[in-house]
């Protein structure tokens, strides 16, 4: 197919080029021949299918609106046909949703009239040198550090972030916390064109409002006191590569409105300059919380969630992949012990496999992270686990409040799954969770103690 011509062939790549206006076509012919491109031109969708019947491309460039159809016609064809070929489109100034809905049916990228040449440069550059996974490399990759789990769910995200990969299209994420978006957004990034470039993770929560536009955008020698030095932001540091904007929900008003325009003119502005310049940047994101939701409260922008939703990946929470929790824990111990020596107990499996998981695969990590630790060297069992009480627990203790246990029992068990929670978001770093907790460490470690919660006394890790 094109593809393996394009991987395998020292001869030029082949664009075609699907335009009804001939000053444009002739124009931006022009500049992908000076790329050292090979072209064929369309004068509309009629043409453009005739001449993908016929001939293999590497990459097809077509105008939305034309007097015979719509690009999205050729764009949904080779959707449907399944042609591996990246398809491009080129939007009237200013029409985002129509470049959204040409990504959504399944173009790799937009072009925004008038066509800055530096975008269809680095447009050209990454649809041409789109990688062909290596037969079974998903899967081995999977085994690795790869997604764990064989439910339908998982199943499902998997195959998306093998079809996403290839698209520029933003991407984003939602799911609970610790229930991998970080890893699904990485794996996306490992199997794109761009996996060579850079890709810088932000915590937008964790920015300080005042900070976050020189944060994202960068900033020139005087801008503000302190200011000694140009520097780039986040979006300079991406460049070619991939923006992933975790917890974007955490976002600000104002800097919504900045980070949405940067994503439409895929330009940005430093502070203190006076010039734009082009970025280059994918952009995934993510959060924990219902995205949608926070439009309907007025906390998140519309525009600005259309713009980053293009297309949605759900990542399961783990306790909806029971029947994989066994196996999944079997390779975290794998992968964290290094080698197979220490194994679980069944009964410490079948517990694990009931447990309801509010922290996902971090928690199991964290879990049998402690385990090992506490664990006799040669199997993992149920006492190890130190589970807190599952949901259902939970609630029955809630209910409890009401007068049926003692209120000192109540709040003991309220306390005990406090510290337990904390300790597992630290992975058992009792420093970190006495902060956490807003306590000292030897309270703490007290506390631990008259709880009977395993490892007051290890060495800090
Ligand atoms: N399905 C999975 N298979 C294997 N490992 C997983 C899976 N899901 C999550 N993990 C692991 O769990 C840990 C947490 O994952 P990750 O940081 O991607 O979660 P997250 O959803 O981004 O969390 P947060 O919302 O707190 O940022 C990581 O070590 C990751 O490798």
């Amino acid at each position: 197919m094109s593809n393996e011509r394009r991987q395998t062939s020292n001869t030029a790549a082949r664009v075609l080029l699907v335009d009804d206006e001939p000053d444009i076509l002739e124009l931006l012919e022009l500049a992908l021949l000076r790329m050292g491109l090979e072209v064929d031109r369309a004068d509309g969708v009629h043409a453009a299918l005739d001449c993908l019947k016929h001939n293999d491309y590497d990459l097809c460039l077509t105008d939305m609106r034309m007097q015979d159809g719509e690009g999205l016609d050729i764009v949904r064809h080779i959707t449907a046909q399944n042609l591996d070929l990246p398809i491009a489109v080129i939007t009237a100034h200013g029409n985002m949703e129509s470049a959204i809905t040409a990504l959504k049916a399944g173009a790799f990228d937009y072009l925004s009239k008038p066509v800055s040449l530096d975008q269809l440069r680095a447009l050209v550059k990454s649809a041409i040198h789109v990688p062909k996974p290596a037969p079974g490399k998903t899967e081995q990759s999977s085994d690795e550090r790869g997604l764990l789990g064989h439910a339908p769910a998982m199943q499902k995200v998997r195959d998306l972030i093998g079809r996403v990969a290839r698209s520029q299209a933003p991407v984003h994420i939602c799911g609970e916390s610790g229930s991998g978006k970080e890893l699904a957004a990485r794996l996306i990034v490992e199997q794109s064109p761009r996996r060579e470039q850079t890709f810088v993770p932000v915590n937008c929560g964790a920015i300080p409002e005042n900070l976050m536009e020189s944060e994202f955008f960068g900033y020139r020698k005087g801008a503000f006191t302190g200011a000694e030095q140009d520097r780039d932001g986040f979006f300079q540091a991406a460049n070619g590569g991939t923006l992933f904007l975790d917890e974007v929900a955490d976002l600000p008003l104002a800097m919504q409105v900045k980070l949405l325009r940067a994503i439409q003119e895929k330009k940005v502005r430093k502070v203190g300059a006076t010039q734009e310049e082009a970025v280059d940047v994918r952009i995934i994101s993510a959060t924990h919380n219902d995205l949608a939701q926070r439009v309907q409260e007025g906390k998140f922008r519309q525009d600005l969630y259309y713009r980053l939703n293009v297309i949605n990946l759900t990542m399961p929470p783990l306790r909806e992949l029971r029947d994989d929790i066994p196996e999944i824990a079997q390779r975290l111990l794998l992968r964290l012990r290094g080698d197979s020596t220490v194994t679980f107990a069944p009964d410490a499996l079948s517990t694990l496999g009931a447990y309801a998981f509010p922290g996902n695969v971090r928690e199991l990590e964290n879990i049998i992270e402690r385990a090992l630790a506490l664990c006799d060297g040669v199997a993992i069992h149920v006492d190890d686990l130190q589970l807190t009480p599952s949901e259902d627990e939970t609630t029955g203790t809630a209910l409890a409040a009401d007068g049926a246990v003692p209120l000192p029992d109540y709040l003991d068990q309220v306390e005990r799954n406090e510290i337990l929670k904390a300790l597992g978001r630290t992975r058992f770093n009792r420093t970190a969770a006495a902060r956490m907790l807003g306590v000292t460490f030897r309270t703490l470690r007290y506390r631990m103690e008259r709880l009977g919660i395993k490892g007051a006394d290890k060495d800090e890790g």
